[in-house]
């Protein structure tokens, strides 16, 4: 179902938890807020769910004012980072919890029970108790038990976080699975940017009770509309120089030619660590100088340089590690540096 959130404000006593929130989210997407500790997330879900009562503003399921509605009458399948499993009751009567309170008839929660427990593979676990089940199958239970009743959205709040890597990365996939085959219109929680560009159409970057930017992943990582986006999402190189006519001085590699009209003055591009060049690659680039190699670190399919600039900048360098690759230069090297113009985005001064 669609979703409008509408202006939303939420006050704790000084504590702006939501500053104004405005939020449309279509039928059967995928959307992930992601943002650091304490800027509102939670908040928000709460507030999407009906744990919380917003100061101002206003949530729309379907087109339908719920702003007021307590959580039981909006439909809303929810898993929380703690399972919120009830210990004492078996896995089927965990997910068949929803559907006992509307009071659906035997033979229906019965059939929908053994169909939600089929969706997450777990249909032989039934009889058992929470306490029986690994933490990856705890949270499939819980899966089962927010969709049983057939939502209109699922809020899913850190659902992985206390998950190990292995299980996380299983567990995405799962869900992701599921939320297409199901259509359901789903709002994830994380302050995981890796999960958050593997899983979501699209993403909502939160900072200090506002929504920074939100679009699809590509875009938010290869155009960040702040500063601050920029820094959240992936790894960045932010470099400061002078915009004069239409080319921006930036130290040691001198005059580089901006993609869009800036005003003159002070400017902020982003390099990704991906878009720097070393040695032979950087020679033929016209936006080059050399670096010192302060530190690498391997990581299989790549390895990361950080490189400190005659300047005194130091800048992280990503390089792809072929078979046939020539060897990594080693720390205290000085390597040609360069990138190629196209790989520069400005961001938008604040
Ligand atoms: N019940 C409450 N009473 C007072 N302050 C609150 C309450 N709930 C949240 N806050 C404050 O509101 C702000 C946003 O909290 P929220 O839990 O929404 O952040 P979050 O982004 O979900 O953080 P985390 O990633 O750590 O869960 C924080 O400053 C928090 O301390």
């Amino acid at each position: 179902m669609q979703l409008s959130v509408q202006g939303i404000v939420r006050r704790f006593g000084p504590v702006a938890a939501l500053a104004g929130v405005d939020l449309d989210v279509t039928e059967g997407e995928f959307l992930t807020i992601l943002g650091p500790s304490g800027s509102g997330k939670t908040t928000l879900l709460k507030a999407i769910a009906g744990f919380e009562i917003p100061d101002e503003g206003a949530v729309l399921v379907g087109g339908q004012d719920v702003t007021l509605a307590p959580p039981r009458q909006r439909d809303v399948g929810m898993v929380f980072q703690n399972y919120a499993l009830f210990p004492h009751m078996t896995v089927a009567q965990n997910v068949a919890f929803p559907l006992e309170m509307r009071r659906r008839p035997r033979a229906e929660i019965a059939q929908r029970v053994e169909d939600a427990l089929r969706l997450v593979e777990l249909q032989d676990f039934g009889r058992r108790l929470p306490r029986q089940l690994s933490g990856g199958q705890q949270q499939r239970v819980a899966l089962a038990r927010a969709v049983v009743f057939g939502p209109r959205l699922l809020l899913l709040d850190e659902p992985f976080g206390a998950l190990d890597r292995k299980l996380r990365e299983a567990l995405q996939l799962e869900v992701r699975r599921l939320q297409r085959r199901l259509r359901l219109t789903t709002i994830f929680i994380t302050h995981d940017q890796e999960e958050a560009l593997i899983m979501s159409d699209r993403i909502a970057v939160m900072d200090k009770g506002r929504i920074e930017q939100i679009g699809l992943p590509g875009d938010l990582y290869a155009r960040p509309a702040t500063r601050f986006v920029a820094d959240f999402l992936g790894e960045s190189n932010l470099l400061t120089g002078k915009a004069s006519e239409g080319t921006a001085t930036l130290g040691s590699f001198g005059a580089v030619p901006l993609p869009v009209r800036q005003p003159d003055g002070p400017v902020t591009l982003l390099l990704r660590p991906e878009a720097l060049r070393l040695g032979e690659e950087a020679s033929g680039l016209p936006c080059r100088t050399h670096g010192t190699v302060v530190d690498t670190v391997y990581l299989g399919l790549s390895a990361k340089l950080r490189l400190r600039l005659e300047e005194g900048t130091e800048v992280l360098a990503r390089i792809p590690l072929r078979p046939s690759a020539p060897p990594l230069p080693r720390e205290g090297d000085s390597v040609p540096v360069g990138f190629s113009a196209e790989d520069v985005h400005v961001v938008p001064q604040a």
